[in-house]
């Protein structure tokens, strides 16, 4: 199975998570965002529809509520319409709080007529019309005076006869027996559209007594549909059902005035392509327009002024402005999660560096092949208690391995010490004879090669003796071997107590047969020292009161480096067989 580096199992799948997590939050918000902008545009323009909604019910409701109390109030006391001029301070009163309301009146049966009539662009300018004052069906125009109710009179020829009960005002009220709209039309010489509200007046028994009715200019709301704020390219636009518009965020105008005649602007004759795409879908609720390759979030809202009377609320705003405002939002919050999966991979190779850091320590000391790199690691080694304990058992075992190769050291340099005792003890055993403790042949050559080099480089003289029992096989056959052993070791003994030098060699050549070596010794010396031996064993019996003789040998040589070793063993080889071919017990040198 194929290893794999522990920083690299640790770091490869935090990174590759983190690279998972921020693909998926970037896709997850990618497509949830156009879903959440579409959702916060049509909060956002549900808020503006609320504010618009509330403004224009603030707006109208004064006209039915006036219409209202005055309707009972003429059906409770019909004496009031016996006079109408005093009505006039009532009817301004009634008008004083709302700046736009043009007109409240009230007209009879028989045709008298009294209205608070008031300039919707200068507000100020309060004025009161009449048509019975001077001439019955006739219109005339009066300064508002609040002590005599009808002041001075402002309109000096007066010519067109009025009959309210011809007017629309009066004739809806009454066909409908009840509150009825007016058609929103141009204000009457004033660059404005204006709406009315009249309602039948009956007495308690149910009797037509007249009709009362307000007016007002709508000059405002379309002011207050462009002073909105709204985010760039929004429309607002407020209509009724059937489209034809009454107010808009645009300054364009309302109504177009060609040849005397008024013709009010709807949706579909708007100048501007997104109304007139709107004009195609005015149901309520939410939906989506494309105006020229832009997206527009479009919402519908209706809103019931009473008495059958709805308008409707539209409000387009450009898809991209809450999708560019969100992506920014988006934006911001990718880059906070790119650098939280940042400082994840960080804190991730953190702890991979922390982990690896001293199990690479751990793994290189194990793999140095040497005790100590173990027991230098620092301890604790990491701040990772299973690492710590790993770190410790090596450690442990690196001592005790040390330990155990220490004693191992000691036994073998026992053993070694031991092994070289024994093999001086066999090298001792092998150049030594085991009967008579001399040098055997092989140490006699050891060392007569040592002493001859000596005397060679020295140029002494050296002298080599070699002799044999005579007739020792005589003394083993007669005595038994054991004897001859005897024998054997006595003669040893005997030669030894006449070397005098540390350099002299005594050796047993073979058999009964011994050889001898001097150096710097000269050669009557060393015959002297052999008849010695002689007399030794005539004098001393070696077993049993057995005495033995000996034949010798003996080659002396002046100048050592004129010879050589075996010339010489073999020159003296020949001086001992020639004393035993000639009767043995003497001394051939
Ligand atoms: N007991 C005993 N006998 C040995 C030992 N080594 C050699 N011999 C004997 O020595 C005898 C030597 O005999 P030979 O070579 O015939 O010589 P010799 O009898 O001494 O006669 P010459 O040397 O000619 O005087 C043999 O009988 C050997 O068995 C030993 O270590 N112990």
């Amino acid at each position: 199975m194929k290893s794999v580096p522990l920083r690299g199992l640790i770091v490869v799948p935090f990174v590759v998570l983190t690279l998972i997590a921020g693909i998926t939050l970037y896709l997850v918000s990618t497509i949830t965002i156009a879903n959440v902008a579409n959702s916060v545009g049509i909060q956002y323009i549900k808020e503006v529809e609320d504010r618009i909604y509330g403004h224009v019910r603030h707006f109208t409701a004064p006209l039915s509520s006036i219409v209202d109390i005055n309707r009972n109030a003429f059906s409770y006391r019909p004496e009031l319409l016996d006079s109408l001029t005093p009505l006039a301070s009532r009817l301004y009163e009634q008008a004083m709080p709302y700046p736009h309301m043009t007109f409240i009146s009230v007209a009879t049966t028989d045709g008298r007529y009294l209205s608070s009539t008031r300039n919707p662009f200068k507000t100020d300018h309060h004025s009161v019309a009449a048509n019975y004052v001077n001439k019955t069906l006739t219109m005339e125009g009066f300064e508002y005076d609040p002590v005599r109710h009808i002041g001075d009179k402002i309109e000096k020829d007066p010519s067109f006869s009025y009959d309210p009960r011809t007017r629309p005002f009066y004739q809806d009220a009454v066909q409908a027996q009840g509150m009825v709209w007016s058609k929103i039309h141009l204000y009457y010489g004033f660059p404005t559209l204006g709406i009315g509200l009249s309602g039948p007046i009956y007495d308690q028994q149910g009797k037509l007594l007249g009709v009362t009715a307000t007016s007002v200019a709508l000059t405002e709301l379309d002011d207050f549909l462009e002073s909105i704020a709204l985010v760039d390219n929004a429309y607002i636009f407020l209509a009724e059902r059937n489209g034809a518009l009454i107010a808009t965020s645009s300054k364009d105008e309302l109504y177009t005035i060609a040849n005397g005649i008024t013709t009010r602007v709807s949706l579909v004759t708007h100048p501007d392509k997104v109304f007139q795409m709107a004009s195609k879908q005015l149901e309520s609720g939410a939906h989506r327009l494309e105006v020229d390759g832009e997206n527009f979030l479009y919402h519908v809202r209706s809103i019931s002024l009473g008495y059958g009377e709805t308008w409707l609320i539209g409000i387009l705003i450009p898809s991209s402005h809450h999708e560019s405002v969100l992506a920014e939002h988006n934006q911001a919050a990718l880059f906070i999660t790119l650098m939280l999966f940042a400082c994840i991979a960080l804190v991730g190779s953190l702890i991979a560096w922390y982990i690896c850091k001293p199990i690479q320590r751990l793994n290189q000391a194990a793999n140095d092949q040497n005790l100590e790199s173990i027991q230098k690691l620092p301890q604790p080694l990491s701040g990772i208690s299973e690492i710590n304990s790993l770190s410790q058992g090596l450690h442990l075992m690196a001592d005790n391995l040390a330990d155990i190769m220490q004693n191992l050291d000691k036994k073998v340099a026992q053993r070694t010490s031991h092994l070289e005792d024994e093999n001086e003890n066999l090298l001792e055993c092998s150049i030594t004879d085991e009967l008579t403790n001399l040098h055997n042949r092989r140490g006699l050559n050891q060392a007569f090669e040592r002493t001859f080099k000596y005397a060679q480089q020295q140029n002494k003289s050296i002298t080599f003796v070699l002799c044999d029992i005579d007739h020792f096989k005589g003394v083993n056959d007669k005595f038994g071997h054991s004897a001859g052993d005897l024998a054997l070791v006595e003669v040893a003994k005997i030669l030894k107590s006449h070397l005098r030098s540390t350099q002299d060699i005594v050796a047993r050549y073979g058999g009964e047969e011994f050889a001898l070596v001097f150096v710097d010794t000269d050669l009557n010396h060393v015959i002297a020292r052999m008849n010695k031996i002689r007399q030794d064993f005539v004098a001393k019996p070696v077993f049993d009161n057995q005495h033995i003789t000996m034949s010798f040998g003996i080659t002396y040589i002046e100048d050592a480096s004129s010879t050589s070793q075996q010339m010489l063993i073999d020159v003296t080889d020949a001086k001992l067989y020639r004393a035993k071919n000639s009767g043995r017990d003497k001394i051939v040198s």
